[in-house]
């Protein structure tokens, strides 16, 4: 048996506004869902630990933050909800006052959800089972007092544990039932178990089954802690008895949900099966919030990840849909709990702001109309074969009156097949604009101009960005922009461009490497081996770039794409072509690391460090040489390259002519040429001193007796040093080039799997006339705030490496330039997540365990940077800093484990701004992220490391391409 949400059992719905409920039910059209918010009393446990009371219900709409005595002085916060109900409040005025009115509905046609939401241990179950029982009684209790109508109601329950969903009816079902997408019926869910309840007893243990078979477990702050979230649904169908002149019967879903309570950690003291529940506990409970968070700024603030979970998937129409929804926010009153609690109150406030659109569900059911016409006929039948004496005594119906009623009938059953018909038509010609679209797609793509719309505002990029420019449109000031690039044509044509520009820095990367190949054998600079590393290392580029198979007719700059191959099939085939260059990327990277190694040992063999060196006691000489050795910055120093004869540089920069011409001979402002021409010259007039030629590799100038000539050398050695320099800060910006192009790839990877994900959903596409969104103004630095939060949320969720985090969050902080980083992390994540969320219900992965990247592999990959940077405490800190710091985070000074016990605090509160600042300092100081200095954001490295990478803090984190195998 199949259950749909909502559930309409019967073949033909029609909806109307309630206004028409023929009981004449409440006028509903948009509605706010209805929040109220319980606040329980203290628990023993917390009154154990003499936890104090932080909240105070100060009348039926206002709870107060009531903070500790200290604070008194600080203006107490306070949040307004459509009710309040105190610590002495009982369910029943709860369901009274708070849900009853939603919960009734059902029996008027219009579905209704009432739902629990709140941390771990503060109420949920106790609420809900409670409200449970009264919704029950009342139901019955209308039942019988409606005596007019007939009712039937039916139930199901299932749970989704560790997302999974299981049937509490019926457990033979499986572990894990499927969803089904229908685009009339909505979300169903496959052989889900639905018993008619016979009456309110049989319900009554139905339910109680369901409970029964719901995973509970235990925890520190909850002993019989709800494990997973459990949806009851009740659905009520009735009918007129009498239904002589009407067919139509009203049906609705009652949806009771008692969510799993969101948890950290640190306070349920959990690990193992109990730390994988909690974990996909917040996972989907965070997919609710967001979904709750974008559909409280607007209907048309873009998609509403209802797909991210399998929760939202199913209470999707309770969520923005066709149901009245009403949420009791439970809240524990302790004062440890604070957090947690201004947690569930900001996710009350949002729901205030959300609206639904209820409307009564009538159904003509087929069957019921055939019963009825039959009954009728029959009825008619037996009239003509016995005929009423009383027609003869003159008080039958007239036959003017028959024929009136046969006449009406035969309207009735005339107007059922118009309507009939009339659908069938719908669907006819829906189909035929369906194949119709394709057919263009697939036969002329430049004709289809389509946009979606992204979760959240997609990046802006500077008019330069060849992968952007022209891409995004100026919204007249609105900063929450739609991006319009995610056709597959468009995508495509990305790809192109992109290939492009991996192409070029390939080529600039070699002539960087000739360039510097030419300066090691002209002035014999470094070792022998530097010389072999720098040749083998070109020799691998250009093997690189002969290989890479680049479409040349593409076009940079303008969106046309000389492609022969039709775009709507070939675009994962275009992805996974794209993909295979990751490596190439990759190893492009990996290899200008290494050339950038090799040139700091040319640099450290200069013929200036290594006399400085000898040189130890003129101390100024050596000061000036440490200065010399301080790793360069990357801009500063980009124009020097100008000087080299090869410079790469020449091509792509351009030059300030004047600049180069005054400038100091001593610090080598010639041109290149020049530069070249002199360092050419030079050595055989060292090789004339009759001293320099006897020992090859070692600077000849050092042994120069001559003054002019000791002149004349040290401006060579200073030219060959600051060409050496030069190329090695151009490397340095090849390696941020690269690095870019990676994250532009990236986001084209989540674009296509947004895409297509989109496709399968059959989310509608909207045309490219009608996509700018018309949500409110949103500045840069509120997206940049809320998509932080949403970063560090997932972060916390996808047990992402905390010193990615460290360096992630140190590095962008609101800059206009930074939203592409944003923007693709946001993604990636949010992937990640999804991908941890179906991997907790698939069966390990067959492709070993680079494809097997889960959440536990990324826990433990945590735990060993953890242990890495516990180590670091010693080496990084003083005694006393660790001292002070353990005091700090309440980290027992003589514990046996204390490091690790302190490491294991750091980012552990996602909401906690203060405790995410203060753990991201303590990483940056352990790993020295902050000294370094010279870490640029298209540096930024820890995301697109390959698993090879010997890094600890690299485990456990790959680009998406790589983790779905294109
Ligand atoms: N309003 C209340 N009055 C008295 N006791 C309460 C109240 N709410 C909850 N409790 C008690 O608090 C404890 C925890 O409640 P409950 O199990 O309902 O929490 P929960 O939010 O469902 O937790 P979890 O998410 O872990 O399942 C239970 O012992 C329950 O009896």
């Amino acid at each position: 048996m199949t259950v749909r949400t909502p559930g309409t059992p019967s073949s033909k719905i029609d909806r109307m506004t309630p206004s028409s409920t023929p009981g004449g039910g409440p006028r509903i059209k948009e509605e706010k869902i209805v929040v109220t918010v319980r606040l329980r009393p203290l628990s023993k446990k917390e009154q154990v630990v003499k936890d104090q009371v932080a909240w105070e219900c100060i009348d039926d709409q206002t709870i107060v933050y009531k903070p500790p005595s200290q604070e008194r002085s600080i203006t107490p916060m306070s949040h307004t909800y459509d009710k309040v109900f105190g610590p002495s409040s009982i369910t029943e005025t709860v369901y009274e006052e708070g849900v009853k009115n939603v919960a009734l509905s059902a029996l008027m046609g219009i579905n209704a959800t009432i739902f629990a939401y709140g941390q771990t241990s503060s109420g949920k179950t106790y609420t809900m089972r409670g409200i449970t029982e009264k919704a029950v009684n009342d139901i019955y209790r209308h039942i019988l007092d409606t005596p007019e109508r007939d009712f039937t109601i039916r139930i199901s329950g299932l749970e989704i544990y560790n997302e999974n969903v299981r049937d509490l009816l019926n457990l033979d079902s499986g572990r894990n039932l499927k969803l089904l997408d229908d685009p009339e019926k909505g979300t169903m869910v496959e052989k889900l178990v639905e018993e008619r309840a016979k009456d309110d007893k049989h319900l009554r243990n139905l339910i109680s089954v369901c409970e029964a078979q719901r995973q509970v477990g235990e925890t520190a702050l909850n002993d019989t802690s709800s494990r997973s979230h459990q949806i009851i649904r009740l659905t009520i169908e009735s009918s007129l008895r009498d239904n002589s002149g009407c067919v139509r019967s009203l049906v609705a879903s009652l949806n009771l949900v008692d969510l799993a309570g969101s948890e950290r950690a640190s306070q349920t003291n959990t690990d193992g099966a109990r730390l994988r529940e909690g974990c996909h506990i917040n996972l989907s409970l965070m997919t609710l919030t967001t979904v709750i968070r974008k559909l409280s700024v607007g209907k048309r603030s873009g998609h509403i990840p209802y797909r991210d979970s399998k929760l939202t998937r199913i209470l999707q129409h309770s969520l923005g849909g066709n149901a009245r929804t009403a949420i009791i926010c439970t809240l524990s009153p302790a004062l440890s709990h604070v957090e947690q609690s201004r947690n569930t109150l900001s996710f009350a406030t949002r729901a205030k702001e959300v609206t639904n659109n209820a409307q009564v569900n009538m159904v003509v059911s087929d069957k019921q109309l055939v019963k009825h016409l039959q009954k009728e006929v029959a009825r008619l039948e037996a009239e003509l074969r016995t005929p009423d004496p009383s027609v003869h005594s003159g008080s039958e119906v007239p036959t003017s009156e028959k024929d009136l009623k046969i006449q009406e009938m035969e309207m009735e059953i005339e107007e059922l097949r118009r309507q009939r018909d009339l659908a069938q038509f719908q669907v006819e010609e829906l189909q035929r604009k369906v194949q119709e679209e394709q057919r263009v797609q697939l036969e002329s793509p430049y004709k289809v101009k389509k946009c979606l719309s992204f979760s959240g505002p997609s990046p802006l990029k500077p008019a330069k960005d060849p992968i952007h420019s022209g891409k995004t449109r100026n919204t007249m000031g609105r900063q929450s922009i739609r991006q319009s690039l995610a056709t597959p044509f468009t995508l495509m044509s990305e790809i192109r461009k992109l290939e492009h520009l991996q192409e070029q820095l390939g080529d600039e990367a070699n002539r960087a490497l000739e360039v510097l190949q030419k300066e090691v054998a002209c002035h014999r600079l470094g070792n022998q081996d530097a010389a072999e590393t720098i040749a083998k290392l070109q020799a691998e580029i250009r093997e690189m770039r002969s290989i890479r198979s680049i479409a040349k007719e593409v076009l940079v700059g303008e969106v046309v794409v000389a492609s022969n191959r039709s775009v709507g099939a070939n675009l994962k085939e275009e992805i996974t072509r794209l993909h295979s260059q990751g490596s190439t990327i990759a190893d492009l990277e990996e290899q200008l690391e290494n050339v950038q190694k090799s040139l700091d040992k040319l640099v450290l063999a200069l013929p200036s460090n290594n006399q400085q060196t000898n040189n130890e006691s003129n101390s100024k000489q050596n000061e000036h040489s440490k200065k010399k050795m301080l790793p360069l910055g990357n801009s500063a120093n980009l124009q020097h390259l100008i000087r080299t004869p090869c410079s790469p540089m020449l091509s792509s920069r351009k030059l300030h002519e004047s600049e180069m011409e005054n400038k100091d001979p001593e610090n080598d402002v010639t041109s290149s040429n020049e530069t070249f021409n002199r360092s050419e010259k030079a050595i055989p007039t060292k090789s004339e001193d009759g001293d320099a030629s006897s020992r090859e590799g070692t600077p000849c100038f050092q042994r120069s007796n001559s003054v002019n000539m000791r002149k004349m050398q040290k401006m060579f050695q200073n030219a060959a040093e600051e060409n050496v320099r030069s190329i090695r800060a151009y490397v340095t910006e090849l390696k941020e080039r690269v690095a870019k192009l990676q994250y532009q790839k990236q986001l084209l990877v989540c674009q296509v799997l947004e895409l297509e994900a989109n496709e399968a959903a059959g989310y509608e596409i909207e045309d490219e006339n009608t996509c700018e969104l018309q949500g409110p103004q949103v500045s840069w630095h509120e997206t940049f705030l809320e998509q932080r939060q949403q970063i560090i949320d997932l972060w916390d969720q996808c047990q992402v490496s905390i010193i990615h985090r460290t360096q992630f969050y140190l590095l962008f902080k609101g800059d206009s330039a930074d939203q592409i980083y944003m923007e693709v992390e946001l993604r990636r994540l949010t992937w990640l997540q999804q991908h941890f969320a179906e991997l907790g219900s698939a069966s390990p992965s067959p492709h070993g365990d680079k494809a097997a990247m889960s959440l536990s592999s990324s826990m433990k990959a945590l735990r060993r940077e953890r242990e890495f940077l516990a180590k670091r405490l010693i080496t990084r800190l003083t005694a006393e800093e660790r001292d002070t710091l353990y005091m700090k985070w309440d980290v027992p000074i003589d514990g046996k484990h204390r490091k690790l016990q302190f490491i294991n605090k750091l980012w552990t509160d996602p909401r906690d701004f203060k405790h995410v600042q203060e753990s991201a300092e303590i990483v940056a100081k352990l790993v020295g992220f902050c000294e370094s200095g010279n870490v640029s954001k298209e540096m930024f490295e820890l995301n697109f490391a390959l698993p090879s990478d010997k890094r600890p803090w690299f485990l456990g984190w790959e680009p998406i391409s790589n983790l779905i195998h294109l």
